[in-house]
């Protein structure tokens, strides 16, 4: 729901209202502004604020303000009443006062309770919560709920819940017109990415609550763990702690994982939605194993910084961000989320044996984060690369299939603050 303020002032205030309202663009910016029509009007031709104006308020405007109160769309009133002169829209302005106590809105009639109002519309900090109501194994709306208790008290949270035909990505840009203190993002990686993907290069912190299968973001970051995830989630962006890390774009998707090619991507398409809410991450090592008996090598071109080079590969991953679970991506050891660089990891593997060989020192090296020089495996850095194969391969990007190669992936360096837990 829209976060509105009413701008309205009496003629011989109108004068003192775009003043007031100049002082305090920047904070009053953070809202949907709407105005009478005249307010509007004046404000708008003296500031650069974008104002929703509605009719005059001798001819109705009052009465428009009034039922988007009663629809609870807005936070507060600021209307310079003048004290000495009667205006012939008495019942309306009455209407629109009476309807603010109703509602228990905020309400300025005076310039020194708007500023008192200003003061605290600044300090409150603003957030957006783009919740995927359906990830997981949880009760969605139970997990909200929980949210909200969590967060209501320190912050105004606005929800916007993703549904088949909003996207998570949609619902953050248009968070971000209303210029918000912070995102946050709930639900699996897949949701986490698409809301990061609004939010790279814009300097807007973002919060994750993760809520999904794997939650490997969250894992790599250290906000993940076993027992009370979502209130140590929300505990962790109270605390205010944000790390800047690198992000990137897949053919134009965002990446804040990892995007696999061949084998990861064909993992990812056999652990279906039954299997994962049935056995959670289970599912994805369940079709791992199964994915060993069919999956065969590619030829793969890879062009990084203008020279091309040819492997024959199993999996290829080009990762920002992954944890050491993510074992394609490990290889050397650890991923490095803020150096600017994607890690790229060549995988090949002839026999089933030796991929289990291969995955196996991949993931003892993830774990005590050391490189391994597994003969098997070749690891790359690039800030930008292209990744063609023959025949063409499955991609799978932050957990969900985008389609085939060839891909682009470019990284924008400290593209992303993130509230992570403070080093200890
Ligand atoms: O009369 C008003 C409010 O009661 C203000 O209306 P205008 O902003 O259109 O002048």
């Amino acid at each position: 729901m829209a976060r509105k303020i009413a701008l309205i002032a009496h003629d011989r205030k109108k004068d003192d209202i775009v003043a007031f309202v100049s002082r305090h663009a920047p904070v009053l910016s953070r809202y949907h502004l709407i105005a009478t029509g005249t307010t509007g009007e004046r404000i708008e031709t003296s500031s650069n604020l974008s104002i929703e104006r509605m009719e005059s308020g001798p001819i109705g405007g009052d009465t428009q303000i009034a039922a988007q109160i009663v629809a609870g769309e807005v936070v507060g009133v600021i209307f310079l009443i003048d004290p000495l002169y009667a205006q012939p829209h008495e019942p309306d302005i009455q209407a629109l006062l009476r309807v603010c106590n109703v509602h228990n809105v905020a309400l300025a009639t005076n310039l020194a309770t708007a500023e008192a109002f200003v003061a605290s519309l600044a300090n409150s900090v603003v957030a957006h919560l783009i919740y995927n109501p359906v990830s997981g194994q949880g009760d969605g709306q139970q997990e909200l709920d929980l949210i909200k208790e969590l967060l209501e008290p320190h912050l105004h949270l606005e929800v916007h819940l993703t549904t088949p035909d909003l996207s998570p990505q949609q619902l953050a840009e248009n968070a971000l017109t209303d210029r918000p203190d912070l995102i946050i993002a709930s639900g699996g990686d897949g949701t986490v990415s698409a809301v990061a993907g609004a939010v790279i290069g814009t300097d807007i912190p973002l919060g994750v609550i993760p809520r999904g299968t794997a939650n490997a973001f969250a894992m790599a970051l250290g906000i993940t763990q076993q027992l009370n995830q979502i209130r140590r989630a929300c505990e962790i962006i109270l605390a205010g702690y944000t790390r800047i890390i690198d992000a990137a774009f897949c053919n134009d998707l965002p990446l804040i994982l990892l995007a696999g090619v061949g084998y990861e991507a064909e993992i990812i398409e056999k652990a279906d939605r039954e299997a994962k809410n049935r056995w959670g991450s289970l599912a994805y090592i369940m079709a791992g194993w199964q994915q060993l008996n069919e999956h065969m090598l590619f030829d793969a071109e890879i062009e990084l910084e203008g020279e091309i080079r040819q492997f024959q590969a199993g999996a290829i991953t080009v990762a920002n961000v992954a944890p050491p679970t993510s074992v394609l991506a490990q290889g050397i050891g650890e991923v490095i989320v803020d150096d600017g660089l994607l890690d790229v990891t060549i995988t090949t593997a002839a026999t089933k044996l030796q991929a289990v060989t291969t995955m196996l020192g991949m993931l003892g090296g993830a774990l005590i984060k050391t490189n391994t020089e597994l003969e098997n495996v070749v690891h790359l850095k690039a800030k930008k690369l292209r990744l063609a194969a023959q025949p063409p391969q499955k991609v799978v990007l932050d957990g969900e299939i985008i389609g085939t190669t060839p891909l682009e992936i470019r990284c924008i360096p400290q593209g992303l603050k993130v509230f992570v837990p403070k080093p200890i």
